[in-house]
């Protein structure tokens, strides 16, 4: 079975409060985005990981496919399998890459074995693999709480809107990003901005991640203004960086511009 795991974009990202188990609550439209890794999960004699594509820092075992079927397997009769993931999401990007293989290889696990878990237990599953993991097991934009682990339908429609997305080669480590950030209550509902048309966002919608991480990497609030100059009518970071994406009404080719780091650019669905 081969599936493609795909990327996702905050648009807005409120940093809310501290909570006590050392985590944040949270609240972002979560959108996704047609970046993709490819993963194949065959029937083996054996269990077997491999990646190939952009290299994945850490031991294979620690891989998040390899946790997954690890996770399952302690309370399914799980045969063994050969897991090959061909990574080309960025990672440490802001795009959540990690968590979709994860939540991916949930969903494969079961369809391939017919295991016949619930959405609700593969949520649950979900959570205790990443706070970002259980949104790609429903995949439709939605308005992310708590950790960013529970989510709400939210009606915002970009289908059609052109969207690029630029990566400057930076890893940035999700828990250093979050210690960098004093929390605090938004002012406005997120739902509420979201709702105004899209050129009205450009003052309102925040990524609480940018101001500290933009005055570290210069070159990230570099990206953003340029995806402006190049017409973009919303352009912010997502996540907890390094990615930068701007939105446009229209099909523009950006790529050759920034031709020295990893892009991606296509339509919105
Ligand atoms: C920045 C976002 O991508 C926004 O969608 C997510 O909040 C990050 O989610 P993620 O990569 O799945 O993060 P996890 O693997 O769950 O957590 C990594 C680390 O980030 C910090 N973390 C993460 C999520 C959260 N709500 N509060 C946190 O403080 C914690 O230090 C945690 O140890
Ligand atoms: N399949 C995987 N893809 C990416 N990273 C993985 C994977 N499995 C384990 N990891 C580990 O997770 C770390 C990346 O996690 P991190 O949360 O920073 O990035 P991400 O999942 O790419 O997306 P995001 O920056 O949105 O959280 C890597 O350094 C790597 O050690």
């Amino acid at each position: 079975m081969v599936v493609f795991p795909n990327a996702k974009i905050n648009i807005g990202l409120n940093i809310i409060e501290k909570r006590n188990d050392g985590f944040h609550n949270i609240e972002s439209c979560f959108y996704p985005v047609g970046w993709t890794d490819a993963l194949e999960i065959l029937p083996a004699d054996e269990l077997s990981f491999k990646s190939s594509g952009i290299d994945i820092p850490g031991a294979p075992q620690h891989n998040l496919c390899l946790k997954t079927y690890q996770l399952l397997a302690a309370d399914y009769h799980l045969p063994h399998v050969d897991i090959h993931l061909l990574k080309t999401v960025p990672i440490g990007a802001g795009l959540g890459g990690g968590s979709a293989d994860a939540a991916f290889t949930i969903k494969a696990l079961n369809d391939l074995f017919s295991l016949g878990i619930s959405l609700e237990k593969q949520l649950a599953y979900a959570r205790r693999l990443g706070s970002d993991c259980a949104f790609f097991l429903v995949n439709e934009p939605a308005y992310c709480f708590s950790k960013g682990d529970h989510f709400e339908p939210i009606t915002l429609n970009l289908t059609g809107k052109w969207i690029t997305l630029i990566n400057p080669g930076l890893h940035i480590s999700t828990a250093d990003a979050y210690a960098g950030i004093v929390p605090q209550k938004p002012e406005k509902d997120l739902r509420e901005l979201l709702k105004q048309p899209l050129h009205s966002w450009k003052d309102a919608v925040k990524n609480d991640f940018e101001d500290s991480l933009f005055s570290k990497y210069q070159v990230l609030s570099e990206i953003k203004n340029s995806l402006y100059t190049q017409g973009a009518v919303y352009a912010s970071m997502t996540g907890s960086g390094s990615t930068v994406y701007g939105i446009f009404e229209k099909e523009i080719n950006l790529a050759p511009m920034y031709a020295q780091y990893l892009t991606w650019q296509g339509y919105l669905v």
